[in-house]
């Protein structure tokens, strides 16, 4: 409608950002698995597609698991967050591994915000023990361990999300 202000992203709501660049991501991750290591042994690790996938790959390779399955939800469109859509759900193979519950299955997120991801694998795997990267403190009770809080009014953005671009000085009015 004419003169109705642009509805905002959720990036944009944020207002604070939060850039994690692949050096940072990965020590977070070797964080993270020094608390799972503690925690496991696991059968397995499931990466919630697509965020997921990274660290679990990082983490898979510190413990020294080798089944790796995916649960693949998508839900944020570029920025904003709509209804969450299971592309593709946990294997057989998988949850037979788990005991039907979850049992003894590490899951692994990049992050969780709202929880609402968190929340639908966690009902899918309840016995499962849930791990991401970073939390906001929506998502936070859902999660089982994770390394970094940021409030909730912060985006984090991913090195596989950005690249190095020009910055202008501060003094000419850059954030
Ligand atoms: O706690 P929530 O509010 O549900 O948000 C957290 C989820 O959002 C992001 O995934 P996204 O849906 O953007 O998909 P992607 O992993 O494919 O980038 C992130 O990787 C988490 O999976
Ligand atoms: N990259 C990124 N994706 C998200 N999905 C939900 N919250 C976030 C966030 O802070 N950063
Ligand atoms: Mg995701």
């Amino acid at each position: 409608m004419a003169g109705e202000a642009p509805e905002l992203s959720a990036q944009e709501r944020a207002g604070k950002a939060f850039p994690v660049s692949w050096d940072q991501f990965h020590r977070d991750c070797r964080a993270l698995t020094w608390r799972l290591n503690e925690v496991g042994p696991f059968h397995a690790v499931i990466a919630i597609t697509r965020g997921g996938l990274v660290p679990a790959a990082i983490v898979a390779r510190e413990l020294g698991v080798r089944i790796i399955d995916t649960v693949c939800i998508a839900s944020y469109d570029h920025n904003k967050q709509g209804e969450l859509q299971v592309l593709k759900g946990i294997s057989e193979a998988t949850m037979a591994l788990g005991g039907g519950t979850g049992k003894g299955l590490l899951i692994v997120d990049d992050l969780v915000d709202t929880g609402k991801t968190g929340r639908m694998v966690r009902e899918m795997l309840p016995d499962a023990h849930f791990a991401t990267v970073y939390a906001k403190p929506m998502g936070r009770p859902l999660v089982d361990t994770f390394i970094t809080e940021v409030s909730q009014d912060t985006w984090i953005f991913f090195p596989w999300d950005t690249a190095l671009s020009y910055h202008p000085p501060l003094r000419d009015g850059a954030a």
